[in-house]
């Protein structure tokens, strides 16, 4: 096979990538006004909402013929995680369009994760426009930044002013996971955040004493008991019948990701601190399992921070006689799609919207290809980017007009 002339949709796609948007420093600014431009070209209004300066969220409507309907979100984010450029096989922001075998990939840092599918929205659109197809509802597709950090500047700010309320959103469709082999996923919920700092002081002297009440000493069984109940829940995450990655949402998941503390070999540390990263399955009550944490590292003198405060999670309940969710099933059904519905494993900005009691659903028709957000040599090979546009071209006109 030759490597077949670029197809538009894929120099458009190369471009977005091409823009570093790359924390810690995105380039939100040359985002916006790329978006800006392609929904120019399309024909679309858009507008640009900035809680935040600097973090601009670009909102591109393809008008309905009745607005007064609730509309469609389809949400995503600009913003890619940094790289470890030494460890790419391409450059990871020039969005390489490589032969590899005979298949045509796109390398590049956020394809996977998630510039890809938020392209996908916009050739979907410029496909409906360009056949002069109306649909009932409006349909807003949003480019949000901040979502690798939480969010809070983008969509998480978002939700709170009054131009998100005059979108009337009845249904937010939301980034996904690559499918698990030929299953797409369907988020229907998100495992919550619940980084916890433990920080012990201790008493302090000559590193050769068998000192008394040390930092460490104090610190050590708070750890061991977190790490007791990682081994836990790992167990239990074993015993449950399915795909253990697909279930993962079901446990709670822990990993000590920070440790700091001493200064110098030869001085005991006054002062030791270790971070885990929680992420709380919505099966668990946060509070309860907050309360017990708390209550057992004050028995042993240390103190505990939790980083997120976040305590509502809620779950969007997948419903076949709910109109989106039927118009949902049926492309999956037309076009063959094997699909299972799923809790994240980590978070995304569909919690927002979530908890602005619209239902939100993460979905990403890319199968069959190795999960590498976040990892190095990202990419997505170019067939399948293409076929994804088609499918959302389903999606958007079974959800519209729903
Ligand atoms: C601190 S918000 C982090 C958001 C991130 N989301 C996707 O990877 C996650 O770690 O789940
Ligand atoms: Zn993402
Ligand atoms: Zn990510």
């Amino acid at each position: 096979m030759t490597q077949a002339e670029e197809p538009e949709p894929i120099s458009r796609l190369r471009k977005y990538l091409q823009i570093k948007t790359v924390h810690p420093k995105p380039d939100y600014e040359s985002c916006k006004n790329f978006l800006i431009q392609q929904a120019g070209e399309i024909g679309l209004e858009h507008q640009v909402v900035e809680c935040v300066e600097g973090k601009p969220i670009v909102i591109i409507k393809l008008a309905g013929t009745d607005p007064t309907q609730k509309s469609i979100l389809l949400s995503s984010h600009t913003d890619v995680v940094p790289v470890f450029e030494d460890q790419w096989k391409y450059d990871p922001f020039a969005a390489e369009r490589v032969l590899e075998g005979d298949e045509i990939r796109i390398y590049a840092r956020g394809v996977q994760d998630m510039k890809a599918q938020g392209m996908c929205y916009l050739e979907a659109f410029r496909i409906l426009k360009r056949a002069g197809k109306r649909l009932t509802r409006n349909v807003y597709a949003i480019y949000a930044p901040d979502e690798e950090i939480g969010g809070a500047d983008g969509v998480g700010a978002l939700v709170e002013t009054k131009e998100f309320e005059a979108l009337n959103a009845g249904f937010d469709l939301d980034e996904g996971g690559l499918g698990v082999g030929d299953t797409v996923i369907a988020f229907t919920a998100e495992r919550l955040l619940n980084a916890v700092r433990f920080t012990a002081h201790g008493n302090t002297g000559h590193g050769s004493q068998f000192i008394e009440g040390t930092a460490i000493e104090k610190l050590l069984p708070v750890m061991n008991w977190m790490l007791a109940f990682r081994e836990e829940e790992k167990v239990k995450l074993n015993t449950i019948e399915g795909d253990r990655f697909l279930c993962q949402g079901a446990v709670t998941a822990t990993n000590l990701t920070i440790l700091e503390g001493g200064k110098q070999q030869n001085v005991v540390p006054a002062t030791f601190s270790a971070t885990f990263d929680m992420r709380v399955s919505p099966n668990r009550d946060i509070m309860v399992l907050r309360k017990t944490i708390r209550d057992f590292a004050e028995k042993h003198d240390v103190q505990c921070t939790f980083l997120s405060t976040d305590s509502v999670n809620p779950v969007t309940t997948w419903d076949s006689s709910d109109p989106f969710c039927a118009s949902i099933e049926k492309v999956f059904e037309k076009r063959m799609i094997k699909w299972s519905k799923v809790i994240c494993f980590a978070v995304s900005d569909a919690r927002h919207i979530r908890r602005k009691g619209i239902p939100a659903i993460g979905i990403n028709p890319l199968t069959n290809h190795p999960l590498l957000p976040h990892d190095h040599n990202e990419y997505v090979r170019e067939k399948d980017f293409l076929e994804a546009i088609d499918v959302y071209v389903d999606l958007i006109s079974g959800l519209a007009n729903a």
